[in-house]
């Protein structure tokens, strides 16, 4: 070995020694040559040696690596490759010391036709974290339910869609009757079980293409896809009665609520999601009139 490749070689070692993540070597074959395990030191790199590095993974993942490897073989730029590795699935990483399911960020990088660099980053908290974040982002924190931004984001898009393809759809606007009375009565802890009560029965309720949503306080939004005027009115009136059943067991006896809904349906292309939450608000407004647990409609 000449000077300034000892000089090198110290160099990457001196690297590898301080960089937190999975460093495999690999030969031009696709064989493991060397292991350098990072932080993931439950990893047994002797396990790893001299397998082939594609047969590491699943059947479906192993066409991905091998398609990587390729790549970056022929293009002399780094691959990036996230993985989700579960123990359950694979034998190998089993063997080589995986225990529970983790998703890394690597790369593959071809130094020379004979020599391959594959580096890997355990991300499987990051990734959770940021999934949480998004949820928050995107949840009412009481119920569960969806917010009204994510309400409106899914709205546009719904409506948009129901234009351009010429289906119907409706939205239902669903308000607890006297709900500032049951706080008043029972305490606020009760009304949030209400609300709670609530968002659990919709949840049984609606088909998978619904979207559900908290609009305000004691207001919640039902969007229906292929859903006309008259089925709007069958499932505002089926959800009137799953109401009239819901019973919250209580010290002084069964706490029990009752909803309004008032609905609207699409109507011709200058409709817009404000266009028809205004009309359920109006269709609202007049069952709220009429007293409680009630329903209106579009007029036919
Ligand atoms: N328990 C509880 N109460 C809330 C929450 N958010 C808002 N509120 C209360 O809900 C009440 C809503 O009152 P209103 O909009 O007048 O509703 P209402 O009493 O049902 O009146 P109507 O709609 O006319 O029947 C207000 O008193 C708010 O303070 C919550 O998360 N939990």
């Amino acid at each position: 070995m000449t000077d300034s490749e000892g000089h090198l070689l110290r160099r990457y070692n001196a690297l590898v020694g301080v960089i937190d993540q999975l460093i495999v070597t690999l030969n031009g074959a696709g064989e493991v040559v060397d292991v350098n395990v990072g932080s993931m030191d439950w990893l047994d790199a002797s396990k790893m040696l001299s397998r082939t590095f594609s047969t590491l993974f699943t059947d479906e993942l192993s066409q991905k690596v091998s398609a990587q490897f390729d790549a970056a073989l022929s293009s002399h730029e780094p691959q990036p490759l996230q993985l989700t590795l579960k123990p359950e699935h694979s034998l190998h990483w089993r063997e080589i010391g995986l225990l529970e399911v983790q998703t890394w960020d690597s790369q593959l990088i071809a130094v020379s036709a004979t020599e391959l660099l594959w580096v890997a980053r355990n991300v499987t908290e990051s990734r959770k974290l940021e999934q949480k974040v998004s949820h928050q982002a995107q949840r009412d924190p009481l119920t569960g339910a969806y917010n009204r931004r994510s309400l409106m984001t899914i709205l546009n898009q719904s409506v948009a869609q129901a234009h351009r393809y010429d289906w119907v759809c409706s939205f239902l606007l669903i308000d607890i009757d006297d709900f500032s009375g049951i706080n008043d009565e029972y305490g606020w802890d009760a009304g949030d079980q209400v609300l709670q009560s609530f968002v659990t029965a919709l949840h049984g309720f609606q088909r998978t293409a619904d979207f559900f949503a908290r609009y305000s306080d004691d207001r919640f939004v039902m969007f229906l896809p292929e859903t006309n005027r008259e089925q709007a009115r069958l499932a505002s009136e089926r959800v009137r009665r799953l109401v009239e059943g819901i019973e919250i067991p209580f010290q002084t006896g069964n706490l029990k609520y009752t909803v309004c809904i008032g609905s609207s349906t699409l109507r011709d292309i200058e409709d817009t999601p404000e266009t028809m939450l205004r009309r359920a608000e109006e269709h609202l407004f007049i069952a709220k009139q009429s007293g409680s647990n009630r329903i209106e409609g579009e007029a036919d």
